[in-house]
């Protein structure tokens, strides 16, 4: 519905929405203590925060926190599969409006869109009627899209001119380019004049993170960034735990194959791959890792994971999980060598990770589908394998993502970023930062209670002794977790 400024899939599911936001931000410690802390001091008051991060109802809850410290928000997700309908209502409607009488955010997600909808959608997020430039002044981002499509903007008005959609690369390049090429001629500034007055991003994920430091590098960071995935109290817990419990859920919900004593491989053993192995683990299969590095390969190894290539076990194994953020991981060659019903599927932020193209082009294949995010692809020969999510991350795709106590720590992190960038401009001049430690500390210590956890208090003489304060930070920058 599209009555006012937002585009939602379903307004009367907004107190559905609400009834869970409720119930989550019991489980959010963290950021609820976040925002009883800031909520007098307004820290975000001026701020205008575009963000483009699945639209949950975790990310619900982030969202009116942000609010409550006193920014304006608009919203759209950074996935096509992962917006909950309910939280996005929940968020239109606000808690104080009615689906007839929408007092909500701005937010434009829901699940199912198409690539235009989607690039369509994050516009819309970026586009800031009846402000100086027509813009936001900060970005909360997730896998880095909503930079990218200010960048770009910005880049192809210095030109005065957008290359031709006909060059794209992929479908998607191609809608951005199209989208693009209309702004540069509807508005020939809009994306110069936008960027100018935006202070920074703060970015969720490993990948969208990885575009961050390939833009330090190049030099054509235009703002500052708080690369927010490497708070410790981010990915080892979120990547790692937060995959742990949402894997299996996207593989149930989606196939409600047994796994327990199936052999599944899981691609990549960094944070994600750690939690994927385990939740496998956890149901009883036998899991096979693949890796590139020899340092997360040993590590596989010791938690007693056959490590081996791909090749070695595509004909034997039941189930495929890609988690490297990196690219062409499994390919249609490989699918094309699995056994019948073989279940594939990726957690990793982009769709890269699976040849979903190459799939697509096999002479007489053939992609039925099951149920929205359940796919099967029959080769020539009669053998079918399920794909999930047509290769986008699974466990947002096919169930809920990330539970609501994992999230809090993230967006405890997310949200102190948010507060670093806008009221210290001076101290963040551009180029990419992590949280310091004692904030990573402090977010840690917030959700301490919840779990029964009891901290001992270090001794002065013990704390002279380890050369740290008895208040912390308890560790040096360069240590691992
Ligand atoms: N779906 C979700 O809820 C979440 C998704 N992510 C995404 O998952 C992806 C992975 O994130 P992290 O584990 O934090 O990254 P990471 O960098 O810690 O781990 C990736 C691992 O994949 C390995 N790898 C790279 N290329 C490979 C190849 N060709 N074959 C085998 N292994 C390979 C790397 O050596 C590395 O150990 C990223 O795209 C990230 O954005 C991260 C957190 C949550
Ligand atoms: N339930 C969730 N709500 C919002 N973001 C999530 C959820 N589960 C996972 N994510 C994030 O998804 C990105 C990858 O796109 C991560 O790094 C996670 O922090």
């Amino acid at each position: 519905e599209n009555r006012q400024d937002f585009k939602v899939a379903d307004l009367s599911l907004a107190e559905f929405g609400r009834k869970e936001i409720t119930l989550a931000e019991h489980e959010m410690p963290g950021l609820m203590a976040i925002r009883k802390e800031y909520a007098d001091a307004q820290p975000l008051k001026g701020a205008r925060v575009t963000g483009s991060l699945h639209m949950t109802v975790q990310t619900a809850v982030l969202i009116e926190t942000l609010v409550a410290l006193g920014a304006q928000v608009r919203w759209a997700s950074c996935n096509i599969f992962s917006t909950q309908d309910h939280a996005a209502a929940a968020i239109a409607v606000g808690p104080n409006g009615t689906p007839d009488n929408p007092q909500g955010i701005p937010v434009f997600a829901w699940k199912g869109e198409t690539l235009e909808e989607y690039w369509w959608c994050t516009e819309q997020a970026l586009t800031w009627p009846n402000t100086p430039t027509g813009g936001p002044n900060m970005i909360l981002d997730d896998g880095g899209d909503a930079t990218l499509l200010v960048h770009k903007g910005v880049e192809y008005e210095k030109d005065g001119k957008v290359p031709s959609p006909d060059t794209a690369e992929s479908d998607e390049h191609r809608v951005i380019l199209e989208l693009l090429t209309r702004t540069v001629s509807e508005t020939p500034q809009k994306w110069t004049q936008l960027a100018s007055e935006i202070r920074g991003v703060t970015e969720e994920t490993t990948t969208g993170v990885h575009r961050l430091y390939e833009m330090q590098r190049e030099g054509t960071l235009l703002f500052p960034a708080i690369n927010v995935n490497d708070a410790v109290t981010k990915s080892k817990f979120d990547n790692k735990y937060g995959c742990r419990h949402s894997l299996v859920d996207g593989i149930n919900r989606a196939t409600d194959t047994l796994i327990g004593g199936k052999t599944a491989v899981i691609c990549g053993y960094g944070d994600v791959g750690k939690g994927c192995a385990e939740s496998l683990r956890g149901q009883g299969a036998r899991v096979i890792v693949t890796e590139i590095d020899p340092i997360c390969a040993l590590q596989a190894a010791m938690d007693g994971y056959q490590v081996t290539t791909l090749d070695e076990v595509v004909d034997k194994a039941d189930i495929f999980i890609t988690t490297t953020g990196n690219k062409d991981i499994i390919m249609a060659s490989d699918m094309a060598k699995m056994k019948h019903q073989a279940i594939v599927g990726n957690i990793g932020h982009f769709d890269n990770e699976i040849d979903m193209a190459g799939l697509a082009k096999v002479p007489g294949i053939v992609k039925d589908e099951i149920k929205p995010q359940v796919h099967t692809w029959t080769f020539p020969d009669g053998k079918k394998i399920i794909v999930l999510s047509e290769g986008r991350l699974l466990n947002l795709g096919n169930a809920t993502g990330h539970p609501s106590f994992v999230m809090s720590n993230s967006f405890a992190d997310q949200t102190l970023a948010q507060i670093e960038l806008f009221t210290k401009p001076d101290e963040y001049p551009t180029d990419v930062y992590v949280l310091p430690k004692h904030l990573d500390e402090k977010v840690a210590r917030l959700h301490l209670d919840a779990l029964g956890v009891k901290l001992t208090t270090l001794r002065p003489e013990q704390a002279e002794y380890i050369g740290v304060k008895v208040e912390g930070p308890f560790k040096p920058d360069h240590y691992r977790y």
